[in-house]
């Protein structure tokens, strides 16, 4: 079988770190590009210099030209500026819309039959520009931001009871802003519904730490924002598509009624598979989580509204 052929552009922070979990999960070749000279071919030959040591097979490019992409099954957008303290992320939306536009252009030049996840901040408008510029199906272009955040709940909720990471499930709604919307009456541990676990207020201090997750990373780090958590998730969703594995993630999608949203993206549950996003779950909501959605859903809209002055 050939293998799949995964491009990912920006071959920064998030970019190096999907390429290192990718390859590490032999999901295929893979192609990093970025507009700095050096750095992709760099890091690219020095991560497949590690496939004999850690034993996985993937040829691994690095390039600045957008010839090498060609083909490619799925293309990860990291391109663009990542925020510093003080900054939100949508401080970076006129410098990363232009990216995310241009690279949208190459990609679909070469690669007219891929799925493209995106990953520039902001997460929900940049999804939006990449496709109204791709001019592809929406169930090709999606963005990531539900699969981090819900990563990031779980982790705190797995470190307050003292119990493996993996046996918490939950997930995430809503734009990957401050106003995102974890939902803690669908969070399990072990298939126990938190609340019969955690007490309430400790719940809610969990919930507000995940929506500043990505702050939290920021100000430690000071010089960027997070990108191992970030890499591993957006190798999550790559994974499912190329294997059609049919994962139920929550993915920022491109609502078409949904929810009673129309022509925006926003982070979902939906089923990811070969397909891309094969189809969006819609799960009762109490009023409250509704409100929360709706309050979170403005504020990607108010961002969108910035678009056309750009
Ligand atoms: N959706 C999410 O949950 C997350 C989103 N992000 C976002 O991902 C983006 C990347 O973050 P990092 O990798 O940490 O930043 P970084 O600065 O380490 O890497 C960005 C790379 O993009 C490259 N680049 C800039 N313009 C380009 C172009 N036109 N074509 C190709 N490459 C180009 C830069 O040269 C740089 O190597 C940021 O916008 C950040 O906010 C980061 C973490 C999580
Ligand atoms: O916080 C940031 O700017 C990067 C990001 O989206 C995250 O880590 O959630």
């Amino acid at each position: 079988m050939k293998r799949k052929k995964i491009t990912i552009v920006g071959a920064g922070n998030v970019g190096a770190t999907c390429a290192h979990w990718a390859a590490a999960k032999e999901l295929g070749n893979i192609v990093l590009i970025d507009v700095v000279e050096g750095i992709p071919q760099g890091k690219a030959l020095d991560l497949m210099e590690a496939a004999p040591v850690e034993g996985f097979d993937a040829i691994i490019t690095g390039t600045n030209n957008y010839e090498d992409t060609r083909d490619s099954d799925v293309v990860v957008i990291t391109a663009g500026i990542a925020r510093k303290p003080g900054m939100s992320r949508d401080d970076l939306l006129a410098t990363n819309c232009k990216i995310v536009q241009s690279v949208t252009e190459q990609v679909v030049k070469y690669s007219p039959n891929a799925y493209i996840i995106v990953v520039t901040n902001p997460l929900d408008v940049m999804t939006y520009v990449a496709l109204k510029t791709s001019g592809f199906p929406p169930n090709r272009v999606f963005g990531m931001s539900g699969v981090l955040d819900s990563a990031r709940f779980r982790t705190f909720v797995a470190l307050e009871l003292g119990i493996s990471f993996e046996d918490v499930t939950t997930f995430v709604m809503g734009g990957h802003g401050d106003d995102m919307v974890p939902l803690v009456r669908y969070t399990y541990a072990g298939g126990i519904p938190i609340e019969k676990l955690i007490p309430a207020e400790r719940i809610a201090a969990m919930v507000e730490r995940t929506r500043k997750g990505g702050a939290e990373i920021v100000n430690y780090l000071k010089t960027g924002s997070a990108f191992y958590a970030p890499g591993a998730s957006v190798v999550q969703m790559v994974e499912a598509v190329l294997k059609d594995k049919k994962r139920i993630l929550p993915v920022a999608a491109y609502l078409q009624g949904e929810y009673g949203y129309h022509d925006i993206y926003l982070g979902v549950p939906a089923i990811i598979g070969g397909g891309g996003v094969e189809k969006v779950l819609e799960i009762e909501l109490t009023p409250e989580e509704k409100a929360a959605l709706d309050k979170s859903a403005n504020s990607v809209r108010k961002l969108m509204e910035v678009l056309p002055q750009l």
